[in-house]
């Protein structure tokens, strides 16, 4: 219910408080507190609830995003680390193939769009964590997608034992819920490690490709810190990773359906730098000039977000702001239905508009937008995302146009759910452009 009816509580203002079991939440309804609160004041504002079914039974406390400040920070320097500076440019490589891959089974296969989004998703984020394109979707892949589900299903608010944390407290024999969840945890320890297993046993007989998984195994300092498992550390990388990009590109599809006055708009920029008669595809180094294509894909997180609640953010320190008291313990959470439609920062909140992110800050992910979260647990992975949809996106308004099957209730979409999610086809945009794919495919030696 809260989830669901969560951009109601904006209408008491630009914060809510509301009381669930033990549990003192302040929903963030504006743009402008949030950014006070999560930005300005981040270094009270980051640490993490108890979570003593997700975090401890479910996730065995060693999922880095529900961890406190004191157990995550080492393990998020660690991921920046990893993430950030030269490592960017070894993932653009992957994401040019990938990207690239991705039109192949366009042009093959339009029907399957939804299925090439999730391929490219999850190949990107293998290559980065593990060096390696994913296995086919196999019994421990299969795995990985259950431990995922189990978490997204008992994430906040869903699992209301987690707004008692003091019931982990009662002597656990009293704790009837308590084996069941166990029970998870070791699932998903165990599916994890099916998966992880031959991919460390590959690191340490020094056979494995560089990557994400390789050099934290090679950084003893990292692995001497009993707070660190590397294997949960990679397998929660992958597990973030995939799915944010996935959703989001077929957001794009739904935006360059039911938009295409917005869609042309960016084809044109993107012509005007590619040449109009199907030149070339779009590099990393056009971003910088295609500044209308980079409004359009932080739009498509806000027209329609992928997340409507994030875990919360939880005040380590007594706050004083603006004439009231939060003390210590207080969990903030981005009402990310208001904060998407805050109307004091965004006019015609509810149409899509690319050109209100033409700001000069149109490649950055995270200013003025909360879907990647926001203060100093800001997603660590923002800067690859960004350059994921970039490429995706402005290749394939490039080369392709989408249309609607049938009429369809846009706002009821299967978001979630791996089948198509909503009836549409792409097609090729012309013979020129088809031609050009041709040539480029003919050069790379495995599409499969
Ligand atoms: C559009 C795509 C994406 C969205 C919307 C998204 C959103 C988020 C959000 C909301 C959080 C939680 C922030 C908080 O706690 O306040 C998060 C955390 C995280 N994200 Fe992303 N993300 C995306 C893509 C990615 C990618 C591509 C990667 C990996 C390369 C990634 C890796 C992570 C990791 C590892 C965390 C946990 C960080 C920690 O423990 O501190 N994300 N993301």
């Amino acid at each position: 219910m809260l989830k669901h009816q969560s951009h109601h509580f904006a209408t008491y203002g630009e914060m809510t408080t509301i009381h669930v079991g033990s549990k003192l939440w302040v929903l963030l309804n504006s743009n402008r507190v949030a950014e006070e609160i999560y930005n300005k004041r981040g270094k009270i504002t980051n640490g993490r609830p108890s979570y003593p079914i997700l975090g401890d039974l479910i996730s065995q406390n060693r999922r880095s995003i529900l961890l406190p400040q004191e157990k995550w920070s080492q393990q998020r320097r660690l991921m920046h680390q990893l993430l950030g500076g030269t490592a960017l440019v070894t993932y653009q490589e992957y994401q040019n193939e990938e990207s690239l891959r991705l039109l192949a089974s366009y042009s093959k296969d339009p029907a399957g769009w939804y299925r090439h989004h999730l391929h490219y998703s999850s190949a990107v984020i293998h290559r980065i964590a593990f060096g390696e394109r994913p296995r086919e979707f196999d019994e421990n892949l299969q795995g990985v997608a259950k431990a995922q589900e189990i978490f997204l299903l008992n994430a906040p608010p869903y699992n209301l034992l987690d707004s008692f944390p003091e019931l982990a407290k009662l002597p656990k024999w009293l704790q009837f819920w308590r084996k069941r969840y166990q029970a998870l945890g070791k699932k998903t320890d165990d599916w994890y490690g099916r998966y992880w297993d031959p991919i460390h046993h590959a690191i340490k007989s020094e056979t494995a490709p560089d990557s994400f998984a390789q050099r934290l195994i090679s950084d003893k300092t990292a692995l001497e810190n009993k707070n660190i498992d590397p294997k949960w550390l990679s397998m929660v990388l992958v597990e973030a990773g995939s799915d944010t990009t996935r959703l989001t590109l077929n957001i794009f599809a739904l935006a360059a359906s039911l938009h295409r006055d917005k869609y042309l708009e960016a084809r044109a920029e993107i012509d005007a730098v590619c040449g109009n008669n199907a030149e070339r595809l779009s590099t990393f180094a056009d971003e910088v000039k295609m500044p209308y294509t980079l409004a359009f894909i932080k739009e498509l997180l806000r027209w329609r977000p992928i997340f409507t609640w994030t875990p919360e953010h939880t005040l380590t320190e007594d706050l004083k702001f603006e004439g009231y008291s939060f003390p210590k313990g207080t969990h903030f959470v981005l009402n990310h239905a208001a904060l998407c439609k805050d109307i004091s920062a965004f006019d015609d909140a509810n149409a899509f508009k690319p050109e209100r992110w033409l700001d000069g800050h149109q490649s950055d992910l995270t200013h003025g937008l909360w879907q990647l979260g926001g203060g100093r647990r800001v997603c660590v992975g923002y800067r690859v995302a960004q350059k994921s949809l970039f490429i995706n996106m402005s290749r394939l308004i490039y080369c392709f146009d989408y249309e609607a099957r049938e009429a369809f209730d846009s706002s009821d979409i299967k978001h979630f759910e791996l089948d198509e999610p909503f009836p549409i086809t792409p097609k090729i945009r012309s013979l020129a452009h088809a031609k050009l794919l041709e040539r480029v495919f003919e050069n790379l030696s495995d599409l499969n």
